[in-house]
């Protein structure tokens, strides 16, 4: 598929005079703060089997962790910087010597070092002069260098850091010997406007490549990294489902597909396995993806709507903006209330139900009204009802032939009432109502039917099996009824046990009368 930036007159006109790099880098930090998810904890082994992923699906860098927080951690960077990936594996360090020792001693091709310098991080938390600050990370730059390590410099806290005083930062880094600078927005103050400033500002002084690392606690995090690309960025940090400290991180997947899609910048990523990558990292951390999330998240190629169905299946981009397969993700078209004709019969089809053979214009009406019935419920409909509920009609007596059909039930059950079922039940044009009592309320509700028809129907074998699971399942009950003539199988499913066993017998009870 074309990019947008080619084939949209918007978005082409609206990036033409931008300056925008053919290639950015995803540096992939899911393992460092993607792990500082409140409550997540990775194994060396599920660091090691994200880490392989990550180098298959082609990130830039990987940072595989802060050495100095753990001997596990140790041990995983260890592992991860021994594999022979194919990408850069970094370790994170504040700007301490014995992080910096531990890192090196991990193997690792870089090492990002941080320092905090906004006056909040100054005052109360380092407790350092704006002097000290420097002074602090330039001989930890230093120290790196001597090494022959490729350093990343981060000051953190940028964003709310005096920008004279930032730049003096950066520059001091660079002059240490620092091979890029990063520019964390560390709680997301920013907006895509202010970030495009800070960078095209820090770019006047700085002539090393600049990054970007984007907290997610206003929900700009993607939308901030692409503005710093714009403003001329040539690397972006991301996280695998967003995953973070706090609200999180620039989503890799989010960020990567914007890149890709609209702006027709290449990150090297294999996109068609982006889904696969969301859910493995899901499985290790043990957070789950929200359906809504953007790219990899169940419901991002899924249409229940009625309109947008119609239109998906008479051309997918009428309701997608790129094709799920471009991501690995797939397209699903969910019944429910929303649904409308288009929807259903197609899902008929894929079945094999075809409307105007299979079945007609009548029992498709009394489909759609079922399918809808069960979405006012606020349940889901899913492909076992689907198929239940049109085996059922198409098996069923149509409407307009029944001799006897339900107008009313109602029952009455609970721990100290007796099981009580009234029908009302139309034959031949007259409605004939009577009460029974039962073990049960399908018992009771049976007894009502038969009090009705006469007693010469017998029923020799009930039956009810669910078709989906849940307590909202919908069960389909099965029913062999005898009279002085003949024995017949009947069937009907509904969400309801009590309707679903009323439905069969009638059904039955129409058999027999034909
Ligand atoms: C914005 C970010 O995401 S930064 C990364 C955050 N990640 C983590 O903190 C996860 C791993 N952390 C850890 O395992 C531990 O915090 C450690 C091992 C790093 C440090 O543990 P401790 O020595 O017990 O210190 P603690 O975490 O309580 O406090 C942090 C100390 O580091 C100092 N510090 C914080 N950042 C830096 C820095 N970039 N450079 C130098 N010193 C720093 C603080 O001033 C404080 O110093 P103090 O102990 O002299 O008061
Ligand atoms: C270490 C730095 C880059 C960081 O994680 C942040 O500021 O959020």
């Amino acid at each position: 598929m074309e990019s947008y930036v080619y084939s949209n007159e918007i978005i082409k006109n609206s990036l033409k005079a931008m300056n925008l790099p053919k290639n950015v880098r995803i540096f992939d930090t899911t393992l460092r703060d993607g792990e500082q998810t409140p409550g997540v904890s990775l194994t060396p082994d599920e660091k090691i089997a994200i880490a392989e992923k990550l180098s298959e699906i082609g990130v830039s860098a990987i940072e595989a962790g802060f050495p100095v927080s753990s001997e596990g951690e140790r041990e995983s960077i260890k592992k991860i910087a021994s594999l022979g990936l194919d990408c850069e594996i970094c370790g994170l360090s504040r700007a301490v010597k014995k992080d910096i020792d531990v890192a090196i001693d991990c193997d690792v091709q870089s090492i990002h070092t941080f320092i905090a310098t906004s006056p909040l991080h100054r005052e109360y938390k380092l407790k350092m002069s704006k002097e000290q600050i420097i002074e602090t990370l330039v001989k930890s730059i230093e120290y790196i260098k001597e090494h022959g390590i490729t350093v990343e410099f981060s000051a953190e806290d940028a964003t709310r850091t005096e920008l004279e005083y930032l730049k003096e930062a950066y520059k001091n880094a660079v002059d240490a010997g620092a091979d890029r600078i990063n520019v964390p927005d560390t709680v997301g103050v920013m907006v895509p406007n202010s970030m495009k400033y800070l960078i095209s500002e820090l770019k006047k002084d700085i002539k090393v490549p600049i990054s970007v690392h984007c907290h997610n606690d206003f929900g700009l995090g993607v939308s901030n990294s692409i503005a710093a690309v714009e403003a001329g960025a040539l690397q972006v940090h991301c996280t695998v489902n967003g995953l973070g400290e706090r609200a999180g991180n620039a989503s890799l997947e989010e960020t990567v597909m914007s890149l890709d899609m609209i702006y027709g910048i290449d990150t090297g990523i294999k996109t068609e396995m982006l889904t696969k990558l969301s859910k493995l990292v899901s499985h290790y951390t043990g957070i789950k993806t929200q359906p809504n999330k953007a790219i990899v998240g169940e419901n991002s190629f899924a249409h229940e709507s009625g309109i947008h169905a119609h239109g998906v299946l008479a051309h997918a981009l009428t309701y997608e903006p790129i094709d799920p397969e471009i991501v690995g993700n797939r397209r699903r078209i969910v019944l429910g209330k929303h649904s409308g004709a288009h929807a259903i019969k197609s899902k008929l089809s894929e079945i094999g139900v075809e409307v105007g053979t299979s079945v007609s214009n009548e029992q498709f009406s009394e489909i759609v009204e079922r399918i809808k019935s069960i979405g006012d419920k606020g349940k889901i409909v899913t492909d076992a009802d689907v198929m239940a509920i049109a085996e059922d009609i198409t098996k069923r007596t149509l409407k307009s032939q029944r001799i006897v059909d339900l107008e009313q039930f109602a029952v009455i059950t609970g721990n100290n009432v007796i099981p009580t079922a009234s029908v009302a039940l139309k034959i031949k044009d007259q409605v004939y109502k009577k009460s029974e009592i039962g073990v049960g309320p399908v018992d009771a509700a049976l007894k009502a039917i038969q009090a009705v028809v006469g007693e010469h129907i017998r029923l020799n074998e009930y039956s009810i099996n669910a078709i989906s699971g849940g307590t909202d399942a919908i069960a389909e009950v099965t029913v062999r009824l005898e009279n002085h003539e003949k024995e017949v199988i009947a069937k009907a499913t509904s969400d309801d046990v009590v309707r679903a066993s009323v439905e069969a017998v009638i059904d039955g009870i129409n058999k027999l009368m034909e």
